[in-house]
């Protein structure tokens, strides 16, 4: 059997995406928009093999070398900390963390104002180095999704959270009261097999660099 590239997919909102940024660069993705349960793809042919993930399981098969490349957002890079090599900004899937309160508590208010205060969040790392920063002491609590919830029901007064077109905080009455840092979609690499299979890793990287360059060019 050859020595396969191995790409980790991340499923969900960056799925689309990510499947048509690596068609664009030439590798083939037979099978991999059709509708289906399965979660590896092995093209023997094309020496490829695809594992379909939870985005933030994709950080996990990357660093322990299960996947040699990965397509995962900066958000979840920069909670994880893992050791990745971080090799293309690929643009989409932009977002931008924010702290955001109910809108009638925070009208008025500052940030400063909020401390020893509960913080809802699925990045408890992101959130207690920004409040850290800010020299302000806060209680985490992580959950897994529905972040916007927390504050409705008592569970904490605000949240840190990534936002993209702003209508989840709307419809849930809250507002961003201060922005943390913006995110968009990496391409990562396992340490090991940059150096490894550098030659076929190199020129799908440049392509994929020139792809995501003329777009910017175009829009
Ligand atoms: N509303 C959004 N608009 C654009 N990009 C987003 C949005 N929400 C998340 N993202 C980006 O897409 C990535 C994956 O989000 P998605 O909602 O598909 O999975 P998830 O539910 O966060 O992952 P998991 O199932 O592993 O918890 C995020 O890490 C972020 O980079
Ligand atoms: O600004 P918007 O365009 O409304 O997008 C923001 C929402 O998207 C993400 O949630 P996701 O859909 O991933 O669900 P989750 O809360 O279960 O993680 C994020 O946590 C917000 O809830």
């Amino acid at each position: 059997m050859r020595n396969l590239l191995t790409i980790a997919l991340p499923k969900g909102k960056l799925y689309g995406d990510a499947v048509d940024i690596l068609a664009e660069a030439g590798l083939c993705v037979d099978g991999l928009k059709e509708d289906s349960r399965k979660m590896v793809f092995t093209n023997e042919k094309a020496g490829l093999k695809y594992i379909i993930c939870r985005p933030t399981d994709i950080p996990t098969f990357v660093e322990y070398g299960a996947a040699d490349l990965g397509i995962v957002g900066k958000d979840t890079i920069v909670e994880q900390d893992k050791d990745l090599m971080e090799l293309v900004d690929l643009r989409f899937g932009y977002c931008r963390f924010v702290v955001a309160l109910p809108e009638v508590t925070a009208h008025g208010r500052d940030i400063s104002q909020f401390n020893h205060r509960r913080v809802a969040t699925k990045f408890p790392n992101v959130a207690e180095n920004y409040f850290r920063q800010r020299g302000m002491q806060v209680e985490v609590i992580k959950l897994h999704g529905n972040i916007e919830l927390a504050p409705a029901v008592g569970l904490a007064d605000m949240i840190v959270d990534i936002v993209s077109t702003g209508r989840t905080l709307r419809e849930n009455q809250l507002v961003a009261i201060e922005d943390i840092f913006s995110a968009t979609a990496r391409m990562v690499a396992n340490r090991v097999s940059y150096r490894l299979k550098h030659s076929r890793i190199q020129p799908l990287i440049e392509e994929v660099r020139r792809n995501v360059k003329d777009k910017e060019v175009r829009s």
